[in-house]
């Protein structure tokens, strides 16, 4: 692992039920920074839920090697947000305290409940979404070096996802927190993440810091023509009109007209060409 990185992965492979079962992942490699907030995105059946559970120490790899800080330093918040359903919230988050002694921060809890739901319901009780705001709660008291959150703002109304995010965000700055995030919902990661990391099929088709990713790339629309020596990631052709997403190499000089991408068009872009290529 570079000696920065929070998380790194090197030739990372997981077989779901042994040798006959299929590659989830299959040569991951990366090194994530510290302090970063990635962004880790792929169309379903990626493999993302898998490689944030290895990065949690909760599957071993088949082949390769994860490396992250211990586990009592990692927060993991998983898609089915595991919570006991007979407790409270109040004694859920007493747990919380009461199993990360020395380091647990109550009020970064309490800012993530927010007033929002009593803390005498039951989990059991709760919605899908007020479960998460729970599971955040817990994951963030633990005020961890390294937090997975897998889909975490899937099933919040607009409103709490907005406030969520934010504090989210804020909170990671503050104490310097790795976060990786898993999303389907390109529009929320731009602004919100550094980093960025894009699987399909199991392996690792982008990686590296959002800024070069966006300044490697150049949306460009004008006549067909040779787009030697840039690589395209995608195109479109409308009559003689061409749209394309190119890697350029050098300055592009044509007679295109050129922007910069979003971070939803470059995503966009990459997930569109996987998909044609998996089709
Ligand atoms: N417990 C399991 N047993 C067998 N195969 C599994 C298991 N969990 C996941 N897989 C398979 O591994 C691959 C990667 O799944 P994973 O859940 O990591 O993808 P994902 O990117 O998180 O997908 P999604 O966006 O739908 O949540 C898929 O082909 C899936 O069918």
């Amino acid at each position: 692992m570079t000696r920065d990185a929070a998380l790194a992965a090197g030739l990372l492979g997981l077989r779901y039920g042994g040798r006959r079962g299929g590659w989830a992942l299959r040569e991951c490699d990366f090194a994530l920074p510290a302090g970063r907030v990635c962004a880790l995105v792929g169309p379903n059946g990626a493999g993302k839920s898998t490689l944030l559970a290895l990065a949690a120490g909760l599957l071993r790899p088949t082949e390769g090697h994860v490396t992250a800080p211990a586990r009592e330093r990692i927060a993991y918040v998983a898609q089915d947000k595991p919570l006991h359903p007979r407790l409270s919230v109040t004694d859920t988050l007493r747990m919380g305290r009461e199993l990360n002694p020395g380091r647990w921060d109550e009020s970064a809890a309490r800012r993530v409940l927010a007033d929002t739901l009593d803390p005498r319901s039951l989990v059991r009780d709760l919605s899908g979404g007020q479960r998460t705001r729970v599971a955040l709660a817990l994951a963030l008291g633990k005020r961890p070096e390294l937090l997975l959150l897998d889909e975490p703002m899937a099933d919040l109304d607009p409103l709490a996802r907005h406030q969520l995010m934010g504090l989210l965000m804020a909170d990671a700055a503050d104490h310097g927190t790795t976060v990786v995030m898993s999303s389907h919902i390109l529009t929320e990661l731009e602004g919100a993440c550094d980093h960025l990391l894009l699987l399909a099929g199991g392996r690792v088709r982008l990686d590296g810091p959002v800024d070069d990713l966006l300044a490697a790339h150049t949306l460009l629309t004008g006549p067909v023509a040779d787009l030697a020596p840039h690589t395209v990631v995608e195109s479109r052709t409308t009559g003689r009109q061409l749209t394309a997403l190119v890697r350029h190499e050098g300055p592009v000089e044509g007679p295109w007209e050129t922007t910069a991408p979003s971070l939803e068009d470059l995503l966009l872009a990459h997930l569109r060409t996987t998909e044609g290529a998996r089709a």
